[in-house]
């Protein structure tokens, strides 16, 4: 059930405010890029934000990275010697990206990584706490299917946009050639199915899964 205008609000008014940098950098994105909804938010970065200080990880990994306002929130909760690797395959967008994250003063706990996750994951030797996948939402599965064998058991993943403008709702008949929106459907029935971990459907925003291996 979708919140009213007002009940919408009302939540945003008692959801802690962005940081002044948060607001400049969500503020520059909409005057200055296309497609500036992709931008997490004030509301999900504030979750993403909470969920990082409630997990404290030590090895966060974004897929997705856009113009970097996930990437800072998330970076708020990790642990003291955390390190979040992001990665981002619009070359265009990296001076920004670098300058808000120095700005925040987190070169050192944030590193991007310019090019295709599927080709950056093969050289990241980790073992995640904490993941969170928004790049193209076609190929949701291919990198549910890299990075979990990564995630340290009770470690946990975030999947953004898997309610897709509400096209996986079965009421909606998407045309045959709508290969991300039968993509997305398929992504969300098969976490639903997995033995491996345990998930929540939070219908914020666009929707976001909350999985947490097993
Ligand atoms: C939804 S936006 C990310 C938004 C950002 N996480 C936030 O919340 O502010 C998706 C980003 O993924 C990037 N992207 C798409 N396909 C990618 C790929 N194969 N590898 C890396 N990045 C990709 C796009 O260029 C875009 O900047």
């Amino acid at each position: 059930m979708y919140l009213t205008d007002e009940a919408q609000a009302y939540a945003d008014q008692h959801t802690t405010p962005e940081s002044a940098l948060l607001a400049r950098l969500n503020r520059e994105t909409h005057v200055q890029l296309l497609h500036a909804r992709m931008l997490s938010g004030h509301a999900q970065g504030r979750l993403l934000s909470m969920l990082s200080h409630m997990v404290r990880p030590r090895r966060v990994l974004e897929l997705g990275t856009f113009t970097g306002y996930s990437a800072l929130c998330l970076a708020e909760g990790m642990a003291e010697d955390g390190l979040l690797h992001t990665v981002e395959q619009n070359a265009e967008l990296e001076s920004r990206i670098r300058r808000y994250v120095r700005e925040a003063g987190q070169e050192h706990r944030i590193q991007l990584h310019i090019g295709d996750a599927r080709n950056v994951l093969g050289g990241l030797a980790e073992t995640w706490d904490l993941v969170f996948i928004d790049a193209d939402k076609i190929n949701n599965d291919t990198y549910y299917e890299l990075v979990l064998p990564q995630v340290r058991p009770g470690g946990f993943l975030l999947i953004d946009n898997v309610l897709w403008g509400d096209k996986v709702l079965p009421s909606y008949s998407p045309k045959a050639s709508d290969k991300d929106t039968f993509a997305v459907r398929a992504f969300n029935d098969k976490v639903q199915a997995d033995e491996r971990v345990e998930n929540v459907f939070l219908p914020l925003r666009d929707g976001l899964l909350l999985v947490r291996k097993r």
